[in-house]
């Protein structure tokens, strides 16, 4: 499968080359409105892929994704150190105004993989100017937190994060849900695990994963100015499962029919991806304090499509 990508910044171009040390696709072509650096990104990438596969990597404008099939938007401004998802909306909107009109006319049939923060609006912004099916316009969404919740969990237990089933839920931001109460290592429930090998797993342990993966972010961008790696490798993940039909159980992001009384709301749960993008929605079962925080997160997320008038 061919891929576009548009916005070879950091997170474009992280998710180039994930992409092309995955060996996974056929062509990448990197799009940018600053041409220059979409040609040096494909350079660069380009010179990654004789170690590790054959992909094709190379910049272009709009006209040359009309081969691909999935099309990743990561263009516009991401966060100052301190700055919330929340408060790039209007400026990344804008840029998507631009940027899905001239994709779909490249690329009509092309499912859009969204990175541009705030990932889940930005998902419903691409959603009706595509006028594509929700299915098809997929956001990253929690992709990364519960990447990171794997991750500190299998860390605290002394275990693989891919031994680890545990997802965040909601928001890509500040209200995200860590849905503790059904996670598991290998098949047994978290905290049988936690005593069978010898660990503690209470609040204040809880507490420190929460803010290890809630405010990753945030610490990241103090630290380096911006986070690129995690989510690079996470949309290499996404394309990985659609380009190869793989029904993997990932939790990302598309506009949602209802979640916890809310309608038409874009924000994440696992759900089955494949060949045509979303196969199947899946709803866990959450404790009462865990289903309250999906319906506050995915409340504050409808406010702010409404005020975009989605
Ligand atoms: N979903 C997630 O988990 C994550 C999302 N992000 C988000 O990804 C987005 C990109 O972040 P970075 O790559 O770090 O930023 P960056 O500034 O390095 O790259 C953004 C690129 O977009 C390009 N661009 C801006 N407007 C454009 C337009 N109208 N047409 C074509 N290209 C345009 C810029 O020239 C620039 O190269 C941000 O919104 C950021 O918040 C970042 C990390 C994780
Ligand atoms: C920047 C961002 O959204 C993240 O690293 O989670």
């Amino acid at each position: 499968m061919n891929i576009g990508i548009v916005g070879a910044g950091m997170v474009g171009s992280s998710a180039g080359y994930a992409l092309a040390m995955t060996d996974s696709v056929s062509e990448i072509v990197l799009v940018d409105r600053n041409d220059a650096l979409a040609r040096a990104q494909a350079e660069d990438i380009s010179h990654a892929v004789p170690f590790v596969s054959a992909t094709t990597v190379r910049s272009g404008d709009y006209a040359d994704l009309v081969d691909a099939g999935i099309v990743i938007l990561a263009a516009g401004v991401s966060q100052k150190p301190g700055e919330t998802r929340l408060a790039l909306l209007e400026r990344n909107a804008e840029v998507f105004r631009e940027v899905v009109g001239a994709v779909g006319t490249a690329a009509p049939e092309a499912i859009l993989l969204v990175a541009t923060n705030p990932v889940d609006i930005m998902t419903a912004v691409a959603t009706k100017l595509s006028g594509l099916p929700s299915q098809r316009v997929i956001g990253s969404g929690t992709i990364l937190d519960t990447a990171r919740f794997r991750s500190l969990i299998g860390r605290h237990l002394g275990i693989s994060p891919q031994s680890v089933h545990a997802y965040v839920l909601g928001e890509h931001g500040d209200s995200e849900v860590l849905a503790w109460s059904n996670a598991r290592a290998g098949s047994i429930a978290l905290e049988t695990f936690a005593d069978q090998v010898g660990k503690r797993l209470d609040a204040a342990v809880r507490q420190t994963i929460d803010d290890g993966v809630r405010n990753a972010a945030y610490r990241i961008i103090s630290g380096k100015g911006a986070t690129y790696y995690g989510i690079g490798a996470g949309l290499a993940r996404i394309v990985k499962a659609i380009a190869h039909d793989q029904r993997d159980v990932l939790s990302v992001s598309i506009v949602t029919g209802m979640v916890e009384d809310v309608a038409e709301v874009p924000l994440s749960v696992p759900r089955v991806i494949g060949a045509a993008g979303v196969l199947a929605d899946l709803f866990p079962e959450l404790d009462q304090e865990e289903q309250a925080a999906l319906r506050k997160s995915a409340m504050l997320i409808k406010q702010a499509t409404v005020s975009l008038g989605l």
